[in-house]
Formats: structure tokens, C-alpha cells, sequence
């Protein structure tokens, strides 16, 4: 039966600060490493576990009942597993889903993804809220056995996230392109930082013909697709250390380009314009995060997944403090939970972006007209 395994095999988690939460392996036995977060939502496992932005961190799911439908073949958002270790409260032992064709232990097994089940994550992630994103490890298995001492010391040698350029570990390595659908209108270079599937989807929805490039792409690379439009995807890691990739976001701002950035491609557009980004205490992941655009007074609930936010001023526009040739800026949208920098728009330039996921995969649909305000722009630019 493909179902969790229901053998007692003990795990535990060991956060750097050293408090220990004992439970039970789940998926892959073995050690794993990453920063400890936390994600509330209630559904939406699969394309979480799939998105290269979770590269590196270790997460732990709010909702105490995960894997209830399973695993199935059109849900992935890239080619793998990209998180380094699932913790879950409860696990469905029997997945029930008309498309579900595994369970999700053994898709994590398959995948060697260490997870752990049967702890008290309300616990975990209160401490986490606290306390903030720290880095963590998972042991089963004979690693299990291993001393809290040894545990803790691979804990403590682990990489920190801020500092970490992960981009180009996730990004794929050859250029391809995703056709857009029905007549192409539009050209677009989509700088793949770790790019999710549903977005190049959602663009060749809307007669786009996208041009994924990788995250080394120069900008002679974008130049020679000749685009209408230049997309910065999402990704993990701290944009602090995307220095290349800022470089590149220059030149196709001073080349007046149409850019859109979603998350990681948010973060960059602000730092290519000068505005500083620095780490959340524990991040926004979820699918119900509640968002305002300033320009319509909309609020809009949306999927986020980021630990890094742009530090710009909320109100009245600002000269780009990178370079005066790139005229005014405003902060488009601000999160209602805790005032976090959720979107920029240049008022000078055809360039904006947004730090949550309007592609919702998974989350809510109420985000989708970003992608036909980059259309707008396109067609506006034209
Ligand atoms: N989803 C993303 O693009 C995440 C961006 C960045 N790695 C962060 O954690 O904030």
C-alpha cells in the first residue's frame, strides 16, 4: 500500500537555537539542513514542495492535516522536489483524490526529501514566530542516533540564507520557450531565477510567446531575442547577492524595455533602483495574505512565499535613489497584515512588479489582472 507509513520510526528536528521537537520519519530517512519556515496554507502542498523559491529552507506546514490528496502528475510547478525537508503534523495515511496517483511520503521518499510527522508544529511555529527563521535540521534513520551535541554542531555548520545566491542553483541551465497560445502577440525574455511553471502558462494564456532564459543570461542575451517585454521570475535565496542579475535589470531599464517582476524579480527591481532589501523576522508563505493596491484601494488576497522584502517608503512618490535617470517610483501595493513593501511601480519608466505570486499556484485567482497590466504595458510600449 502506498499509503504513510504507520511503523514507529522516531525523527527528530533540532533548531539552531537548540530546542529539540521529536517525531516521526517521514519521507526520505536520513539528516537534512535548510532554514526553518513556516507556511499556512491549508492546501496547495504540491506546488509548494515544487517551487525552486523554497530551495534550501526546511518547511513546516501550519495546517495539521497535509497529503490528504496525494500526489499527482500536473500539479509540479518545475521538475522536482525543491525544499530540503517537510514537517507535518499529520499526515493522511490514505490520499483520496481522483487525480492522485501516489502519496505524499512516498513521493518524498522517491524524491529523498527528509521530512518528519507527529510533532507539535503549533509549537514550532510559534517559536519560529518569536524567535524568527533560523536554521534547522531533521535526523531519522541512524542519523537519528546521533548525539543532541553532533545533531546540533551540523545544525550550527550548516549556510545561513542571508548571504546564500541560490538563483543560479535552480535555474535551468539551456534557454527554451514556452509558445504562446492560440496567435502570438507579444515576445517576452523571462529570466528564470527559479521560475514556476504557471507563470510562463499564465503569459502564453494571453498571447505572449515566452523566451526562458537562465539566471547567467547577460543582457546581449535579452537584447538578441529582440523582446517586447523582459520578466524577472521568482527565486530563493537573499537579493542581496543577485549582483549580476541587478546589472543586467539596469540595462534593460536604461533601455526602456517593459519589465515585470514577481517575488525575487520584485526584490531585484528594487534594487536596481536603489532601495535596500533585508530579512523578514519570519516571512509572509501562504495563500490568504491580505494585499492592497494603493492606486485602486483594492484589497486582494494572495499567495506569498518570501523572507527578503524591499525597504521603500509607503506614500508619495521618490526619485530612483540608484540614478535620477530613472525618474519617480512608488510603492504599488503594501501587505495589510504588517505594512511590508508588496509592489513598486516606476512612474517614468514601463517597469513594475510585485513581491507576492500573482501565477497563484497554489492560492487564490484575485492577483490575475497583473498579468494583463503587463500586457497593457506591452501593448502601450509598442
Ligand atoms: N518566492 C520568492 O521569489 C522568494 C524571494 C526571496 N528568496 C525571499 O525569500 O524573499
Amino acid at each position: 500500500m502506498s499509503g504513510a507509513s504507520t511503523a514507529y520510526e522516531p525523527a527528530v528536528l533540532v533548531l539552531e537555537d537548540g530546542r529539540r521537537f521529536t517525531g516521526r520519519a517521514f519521507g526520505a530517512r536520513g539528516t537534512t539542513v535548510g532554514e526553518a519556515v513556516f507556511n499556512t496554507g491549508m492546501t496547495g502542498y504540491q506546488e509548494t514542495l515544487t517551487d525552486p523559491s523554497y530551495h534550501r529552507q526546511v518547511v513546516v506546514m501550519t495546517a495539521p492535516h497535509i497529503g490528504n490528496t496525494g500526489w499527482n502528475d500536473e500539479d509540479d510547478e518545475s521538475s522536482r522536489i525543491w525544499v530540503s525537508g517537510f514537517v507535518v503534523r499529520d499526515p493522511a495515511l490514505r490520499p483520496s483524490n481522483w487525480r492522485s496517483s501516489r502519496s505524499l511520503d512516498a513521493e518524498l521518499a522517491a524524491q529523498g526529501v527528509v521530512g518528519i510527522s507527529g510533532l507539535d508544529t503549533r509549537a514550532l511555529t510559534r517559536h519560529l514566530r518569536e524567535r524568527g527563521a533560523m536554521r534547522v535540521g531533521i535526523f531519522s534513520g541512524a542519523d537519528g542516533e546521533l548525539s543532541a551535541k553532533d545533531q546540533l554542531d551540523i545544525v550550527a555548520a550548516s549556510p545561513q540564507m542571508s548571504g546564500s545566491a541560490l538563483a543560479p542553483e535552480v535555474s535551468t541551465a539551456q534557454p527554451y520557450v514556452v509558445p504562446a497560445v492560440g496567435d502570438r502577440r507579444f515576445t517576452v525574455a523571462a529570466v528564470d531565477l527559479g521560475i514556476k511553471a504557471m507563470t510562463p502558462a499564465l503569459m502564453a494564456e494571453r498571447g505572449i510567446e515566452v523566451h526562458v532564459l537562465p539566471a547567467t543570461a547577460t543582457f546581449a542575451d535579452i537584447h538578441a531575442i529582440n523582446p517586447d517585454g523582459v520578466f524577472f521570475s521568482n527565486g530563493p535565496g537573499d537579493p542581496a547577492t543577485a549582483e549580476h542579475e541587478v546589472g543586467v535589470l539596469r540595462e534593460v531599464l536604461a533601455a526602456r524595455i517593459p519589465f515585470f517582476g514577481i517575488c525575487f524579480g520584485n526584490q531585484l527591481l528594487g534594487r536596481a533602483l536603489g532601495f535596500g532589501t533585508y530579512k523578514l523576522r519570519y516571512g509572509h508563505r501562504g495563500i490568504n495574505q491580505p494585499v492592497m493596491d494603493l492606486g485602486t484601494r483594492k484589497v486582494e488576497v494572495t499567495a506569498h512565499n518570501h523572507g527578503f522584502a524591499v525597504d521603500a517608503p509607503i506614500g508619495e512618490p521618490v526619485a530612483a535613489p540608484a540614478d535620477p535617470a530613472y525618474g519617480r517610483v512608488r510603492v504599488s501595493h503594501v501587505c495589510l497584515n504588517d505594512d511590508v513593501v508588496e509592489g513598486l511601480e516606476c512612474l517614468d519608466l514601463p517597469a513594475f512588479s510585485v513581491q507576492y505570486h500573482p501565477e497563484a499556484a497554489a492560492g487564490p485567482h484575485d492577483a490575475g489582472y497583473l498579468f494583463d497590466r503587463f500586457v497593457t504595458l506591452l501593448e502601450g510600449e509598442r
